[in-house]
């Protein structure tokens, strides 16, 4: 009885942690939120400590990284559909879930605290069911969950994309795609790596820092480092923006225009869709350094103000433009030696960073982003001069926004366009250490966060007859 007496306090203390990353699970769920924007405000207005901090974020992302097994577990504990689950017990379930099955709490008190949370959260009536259905979770070992899981799908496609969390088209996707260079065997690596959370990686902006003594030089980018686990606001602050945060495989798709070829002093280049300008600083810095001059186009004029902080620390006049990249090849016709067009795309490329994304994209996003990024590039290469170089990027490896859109563009150009060879520009920058897979014929380059531990850019370099 005192027991049932204390469960109904309402405001029974839960460890901060746990509050921060069930309310910003709770945003992402309801409110459409990103975990990467809302995290960091939630856990400095809770106060939470280093410690604290580094466990609110692993509660946060790990429970929605995994939410696709997760899901799949309650509902077997429960005995019905996750759609039959009130939301916001849902998310208390998720967290509950993720802490007895993917972290090593004890299962005491991943109840306790979820039941905590049911109470403070939901109704009455979902105390019971949120305690009922985690004891249920806890009574089978995570190795039992892993086949109990398995043998609930029905076919061995769904079967992966369960155990792995991940949605099945964009499993398939990636099996397509390795599967052009000759490397599906490589899914499973890759779809565990999507579930590691990648470690905080830096660029010294080239010429203008250079990396610390202490820090580990990056494997592929010349100008990249990993840090020493201290806090990266406080190494950018401290280096005046010349140190920024920044994926290695996105330092080397943008020192791959840059340095293709040799640069002219005075020639001109563009950054078609630059927001929020991590690719623009090193261009910049690039720019700087070889005499050519630089402008930046974003269509959304709160990235385009992100993109004018990012250049602060580089001493360069860069005008940055708000505007549709789709029209530049009108208003600004043959103007460019280097357009880098760093397309919107579906990020299914950066799916360790953006722990929920795999679960707003949808497959009908991909078309819409496909016609989108043909048109960004027959601008990008309209703008271009007769013997300039335009780089196609995407956070994306889908073969419908990579080499597709690539290959409408060379064979709409008539001959006017031509495919360099990327991955022959990328080894140059990176080393003969670059395994970009096994299909000679292909021109373009693809990278993997379980090949590089880059996020899985794509590169392809378009050279303008001239
Ligand atoms: C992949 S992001 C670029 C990332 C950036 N290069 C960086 O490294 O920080 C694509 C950008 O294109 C912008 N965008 C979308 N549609 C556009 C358009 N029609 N014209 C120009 N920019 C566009 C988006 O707002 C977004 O900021």
């Amino acid at each position: 009885m005192s027991g049932d007496i204390r469960r109904q306090r309402p405001d029974e203390r839960i460890q901060p942690a746990r509050v921060v990353a069930f309310e910003v699970i709770s945003s992402v769920s309801h409110e459409d939120a990103y975990a990467n924007l809302l995290l960091p405000g939630a856990i400095t207005s809770a106060g939470l400590d280093r410690a604290d901090a580094g466990l609110a974020t692993e509660l946060c992302y790990g429970t929605l990284r995994m939410r696709g097994y997760y899901d799949r577990v309650i509902s077997i504990a429960a005995g019905r559909s996750v759609d039959r689950i009130d939301p916001t017990v849902l998310d208390i379930l998720r967290l509950g879930a993720h802490q007895i099955l993917g972290m090593r709490v004890a299962d005491h008190a991943a109840v306790n605290e979820s039941v905590a949370l049911a109470r403070r959260y939901a109704s009455r009536s979902a105390v019971g069911f949120t305690n009922g259905v985690l004891r249920g979770i806890t009574r089978r070992s995570p190795e039992e969950w892993l086949r109990d899981v398995a043998e609930s799908a029905p076919d061995a496609d769904e079967r992966r994309a369960v155990l792995a969390s991940h949605p099945e088209w964009v499993v398939r996707a990636f099996r397509r795609s390795l599967a052009a260079e000759g490397r599906e065997a490589e899914l499973d690596a890759l779809l565990d790596a999507d579930n590691l959370a990648p470690a905080v990686n830096f660029a010294a902006l080239p010429g203008l820092a250079s990396r610390p003594d202490d820090a580990s030089p990056n494997r592929f980018s010349p100008v990249g480092f990993t840090g020493d686990g201290g806090d990266p606001e406080h190494a950018v602050t401290a280096s005046g923006g010349r140190i920024r945060v920044q994926d290695e495989g996105s330092q080397l798709v943008a020192l791959a225009l840059t340095r293709a070829r040799p640069v002219r002093a005075g020639e001109r280049w563009l950054d078609l869709c630059a927001g929020p300008g991590g690719k623009t600083a090193i261009l910049a810095a690039e720019a700087l350094a070889a005499g050519a001059g630089l402008e930046a186009n974003e269509l959304v004029p709160a990235r385009a103000e992100l993109v004018r902080r990012a250049l602060a620390a580089v001493p360069l006049d860069v005008p940055v433009r708000v505007g549709d990249g789709t029209t530049i090849g009108e208003s600004h016709p043959g103007r460019y030696d280097r357009v880098l067009l760093d397309a919107p795309c579906t990020g299914l490329g950066a799916l360790r960073r953006r722990p929920e994304a795999r679960w707003r994209k949808q497959p009908r996003d991909v078309p819409e982003l496909a016609d989108l990024q043909a048109r960004l590039l027959d601008a990008a290469i309209a703008a271009t001069k007769p013997g300039g170089l335009v780089a196609y990027v995407t956070c994306s490896p889908h073969l419908a926004e990579t080499r597709a859109v690539v290959s409408t563009a060379v064979r709409r150009s008539a001959g006017r366009v031509t495919e360099l060879d990327a991955g022959a520009v990328l080894r140059g920058i990176a080393g003969d250490d670059l395994d970009l897979g096994g299909d000679d014929s292909r021109l373009s380059a693809q990278l993997w966060p379980h090949r590089h531990a880059t996020d899985a850019m794509f590169l392809s370099l378009l050279a303008v007859e001239a």
